[in-house]
């Protein structure tokens, strides 16, 4: 008899990107019906064994790179126990509503949860699982790698270098903003904007500052890092680095009020997302020399069309949201998102888990 795993890898060789769900676990031993989980797109490896050797559900999946078209979501969730997503799936009402009572945990791989809806989740007794921790060193590194590359025109001067620009060393040709002696403001103070911190530190930052909701001494200390009104950071920061969540508060926080205080020197980065920053607003200070640069992983929307404005910039670095994108890291984020959701199915304490 042909194993499972054999057809899944014959039906992937005869058509490389096939768009189909496989399951995974049927009954148990004792003949047990298990309880149904739907994951929204292929994972890492990591994951994909948990949830497979755990024995404790029964595995629906949408084996693809590519996101689930919507209809076939709203299709696959019938009658599920469980839901395993990605940032990229929109857990609202319609979704729950497809979903139905059985619906006892939702599960997504990512830090950020401004995806789903937590009040109509709260509303039906649905838990939610996520990934704090597992990503903040690789976030805070892309963070770092990002800002770097956006104050010393990393990919400008790469591009003139290919293109015939370097003509001979130039005494004022490509010079950008070094971090030594600088002023670094974080908007965000939690776990990953520490980390951030942490990692700007040996390049000398003289002082950092912090807007947040409210003063955070139980991470700011340490660094040591100011807390200050965000017109503050604005005026007096020469790296902003937007590491808060998205919330209806944060949303759009960074736009034109924020960019007309800013210094003309001073460099904006975003790895948070992309709802955060008024994009047109950004656009025009990049353009009127408001700011000096900008260094995005995340955009809204995302991808964000490559025939947007904001590519045209050359004091505009734009990454397609990688920041947690190291092999380790994203088979962590896969590892605790499959333990969150067969917690939650058991009914036990998720490792970790959103409080509604
Ligand atoms: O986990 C998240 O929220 C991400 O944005 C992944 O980088």
């Amino acid at each position: 008899m042909r194993t499972l795993s054999h057809l899944r890898r014959l039906k992937t060789t005869l058509v490389p990107e096939f768009h189909s769900w496989c399951k995974l676990q049927a009954p148990n031993a004792a003949g047990k019906q298990l309880p149904r989980i739907y994951v929204t797109r292929r994972i890492p490896p990591d994951g994909m064994k948990i949830l497979s050797q755990s024995g404790l559900c029964s595995i629906e999946q949408w084996d693809s790179d590519e996101p689930v078209p919507r209809s076939e979501l709203l299709a696959k969730v019938a009658g599920i126990r469980g839901l395993y997503c990605l940032l990229t799936e929109k857990i609202d009402a319609e979704v729950l509503d497809a979903a139905g009572p059985s619906l006892q945990v939702v599960s997504t791989m990512s830090v950020g949860y401004d995806h789903v809806s937590l009040e109509e989740l709260k509303k039906r007794g649905i838990r939610l699982g996520y990934t704090p921790d597992v990503l903040t060193e690789a976030v805070a590194e892309l963070t770092v790698a990002l800002l770097l590359a956006t104050s010393r025109r990393l990919l400008e001067a790469v591009h003139e270098a290919k293109n015939g620009g370097w003509g001979t060393w130039k005494p004022l040709w490509m010079c950008g903003y070094g971090l030594t002696d600088s002023t670094v403001g974080i908007l965000g103070l939690g776990r990953i904007g520490a980390a951030v911190t942490a990692r700007l530190k040996p390049f000398g930052v003289k002082r950092f500052l912090y807007a947040d909701t409210g003063p955070r001494p139980d991470m700011a200390t340490k660094i040591p890092a100011e807390f200050v009104p965000l017109e503050e950071l604005a005026r007096h920061s020469d790296f902003i680095v937007v590491c808060c969540a998205l919330t209806p508060e944060t949303q759009g926080i960074c736009g034109n009020g924020l960019f007309s205080l800013m210094k003309d020197t001073a460099i904006f980065i975003n790895t948070s997302r992309g709802g955060v920053v008024n994009q047109e607003d950004l656009y025009q200070a990049l353009v009127n020399g408001q700011i000096a640069a900008a260094g995005l992983d995340v955009t809204e929307p995302e991808p964000l069309p490559t025939d947007h404005p904001l590519f045209k910039l050359k004091n505009c670095v734009i990454l397609p949201h990688i920041a947690s994108a190291t092999v380790a890291t994203r088979n962590a984020m896969a590892a605790l998102a499959a333990s969150n959701l067969l917690a939650g199915l058991q009914g036990k304490a998720m490792g970790k888990e959103v409080p509604l």
